[in-house]
């Protein structure tokens, strides 16, 4: 009787307690806070969708900042709404990603970034097989190798910053980079890509106050779904609506809210967050608390996950079924 009930109290009061105190002694890299107010923060992408509302937002929490794209036409377009919106003026650059000095010109001359948000991405949703070799290429450039490219021109000076607090290096990737989705196999690639790079570059910044950040939205309402929509797959949509949809400003606004608190994974909605419990594999994680959750909730997780899995082949099996 007495050793059932100390088993009992071991196993309600002593295990919870101690593996807190495991993950507290655990949990790396440490949690940090990185400011945005009169910090220059640049933002590719910055003038349409989700970069734009980021660039909007940072520029009225206090930031400086510049923005990046291919047209002039429209980044002063943006440079004007911001304006009217904030009074503030944003700088603004005009180049491709896929072109490395290109970039490293804009960077250069946009002098040193404090934090810097890899937000530029295409995507065009086919099956693999309707997909020109040039289509799968394009993504793969601009989602993947514009990042690297990016990251390459700006470390240099981003790592000399001496007292200028900590700095964050932040990735726009989606839930189609979390888990792969009918349709987005090139997009998913590139997506997942990003996963890889942000995981090791952290290990590789930390050690100079850098920060890496990945954000991951769910379909989010911006001129480039609006296009996306016109060709997409039945299949990937129906998929996609099992985390619905958000608004461009919800999406840059829990963006850089996790940025300042130094988040690794950056969820924006609901579903979103139990992706990011489901996927946690072997990510780094700063917060005891999400620690705690995720391994509680490891084993329910990937039920939830097969429960999903499944519900997509039905859709898929359905699909097929249908066509013949
Ligand atoms: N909307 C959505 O449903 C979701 C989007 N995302 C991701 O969020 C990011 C932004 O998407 P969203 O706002 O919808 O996209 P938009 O198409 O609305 O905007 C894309 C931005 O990227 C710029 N851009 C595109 N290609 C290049 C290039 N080669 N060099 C430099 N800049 C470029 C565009 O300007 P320009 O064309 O002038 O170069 C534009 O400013 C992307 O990375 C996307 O993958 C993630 C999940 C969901
Ligand atoms: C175990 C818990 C599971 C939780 C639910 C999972 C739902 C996943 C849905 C994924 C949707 C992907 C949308 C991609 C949006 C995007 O990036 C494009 N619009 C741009 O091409």
């Amino acid at each position: 009787m007495v050793r059932a009930s100390l088993s009992l109290i071991s196993l309600i009061i002593i295990f919870p307690i101690s593996l807190v105190l495991l993950l507290f002694f655990l949990v790396r890299p440490r949690p940090t806070q990185i400011p945005i107010k009169n910090r220059h923060v640049f933002i590719t992408g910055g003038s349409s969708g989700i970069g734009l509302a980021l660039a909007h937002q940072a520029a009225s929490q206090g930031a400086q900042v510049s923005i990046l794209a291919r047209s002039l036409t429209k980044l002063e377009e943006a440079k004007q709404s911001i304006k009217l919106a904030t009074g503030i003026d944003v700088d603004i650059y005009s180049a491709d990603v896929r072109e490395f000095e290109a970039v490293k010109s804009a960077i250069d001359e946009a002098g040193p970034i404090d934090i810097l948000i890899c937000n530029q991405g295409v995507f065009v949703a086919h099956e693999l097989e309707n997909s020109p070799l040039q289509e799968l290429k394009f993504m793969i450039d601009i989602n993947l190798m514009g990042t690297f490219h990016l990251i390459k021109a700006a470390l240099p000076n981003m790592k000399s910053r001496v007292g200028r607090g900590p700095g964050s290096i932040s990735l726009m990737s989606s839930q189609a980079g979390q888990v792969g989705i009918y349709g987005y196999t090139a997009y998913s690639a590139s997506k997942f890509g990003l996963r890889g790079m942000a995981e090791a570059l952290l290990q590789e910044v930390i050690g100079y106050d850098i920060h890496v950040s990945l954000i991951f939205p769910p379909d989010t309402d911006t001129p480039g779904l609006l296009e996306e929509n016109k060709s997409k797959p039945e299949i990937t949509s129906i998929i996609a609506a099992s985390s619905g949809s958000m608004k461009a400003n919800e999406v840059a606004k829990i963006a850089l809210s996790g940025i300042r608190s130094g988040r690794f994974f950056i969820p924006c909605n609901l579903e979103g967050f139990a992706l990011c419990l489901a996927t946690a594999g072997m990510s780094p994680q700063r917060s005891v608390l999400m620690a705690l959750i995720e391994v509680i909730g490891a084993g329910i997780m990937r039920i939830a996950s097969l429960c999903f899995q499944w519900s997509w082949y039905v859709i898929i099996e359905k699909w097929h079924a249908r066509k013949r």
